[in-house]
């Protein structure tokens, strides 16, 4: 079932989520509905805070258009190294529609996680990948990508989809 996106100045994407006490059908079925709602969007990736789940867990494929799907679950990720070298990427977030930035960050990560089936897991990631695995994971504890930006470009963000929330709410 395809979910409603929050959009900023949303607060429950500001919140911190919970780890997952056991992988359960009832997780397996909030993973498809992300991926669903991810495809839907369309997006790469998708944390369970950006449908107003506040679990520990994300869905990414960043597979491209023209090749198959190569769907990812991630859950309780932890995040346990990461490279001293850093790569931009030009980011954006369904949670912020219509707005992309260069973001830095470490250029590869491992990060250890449990699968769709409950399986421990260890990957290391470098790429796309591992930009968009540190920018869900960000999802997880209330950060949102425009939190490394400069004030200047932050606020500009905010002001504009703040003034977007009032004329939505006006009759
Ligand atoms: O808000 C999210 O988590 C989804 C976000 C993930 C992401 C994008 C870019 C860098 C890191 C993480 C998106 O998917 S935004 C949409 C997007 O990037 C995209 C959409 C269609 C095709 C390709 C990319
Ligand atoms: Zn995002």
């Amino acid at each position: 079932t395809k979910r409603d996106i929050l959009i900023i100045p949303d607060p429950v994407l500001r919140q911190h989520c919970e780890p997952v006490v056991k992988v359960d059908d009832a997780i397996r079925k909030l993973a498809d509905d992300m991926l669903e709602t991810m495809y839907a969007a369309p997006g790469i990736g998708l944390a369970a805070s950006q449908i107003g789940v506040l679990k520990r867990l994300f869905v990414l494929d960043v597979a491209k258009e023209d090749q198959p799907r190569a769907p990812m679950v991630f859950i309780n990720p932890e995040i346990v190294w990461a490279s001293e070298e850093m790569s931009v990427y030009q980011e954006g977030c369904l949670s912020i529609p219509e707005y992309y930035e260069e973001v830095e960050r470490p250029a590869s990560v491992r990060v250890r996680f449990f699968n769709r089936d409950g399986d421990e897991q260890e990957l290391q990631a470098d790429g796309l990948l591992a930009t968009c695995i540190q920018h869900e994971y960000d999802h997880l504890n209330g950060r949102l990508f425009i939190d490394y930006l400069s004030k200047l470009k932050r606020d500009r963000v905010v002001k504009k989809f703040a003034k977007q929330a009032r004329h939505a709410e006006r009759v």
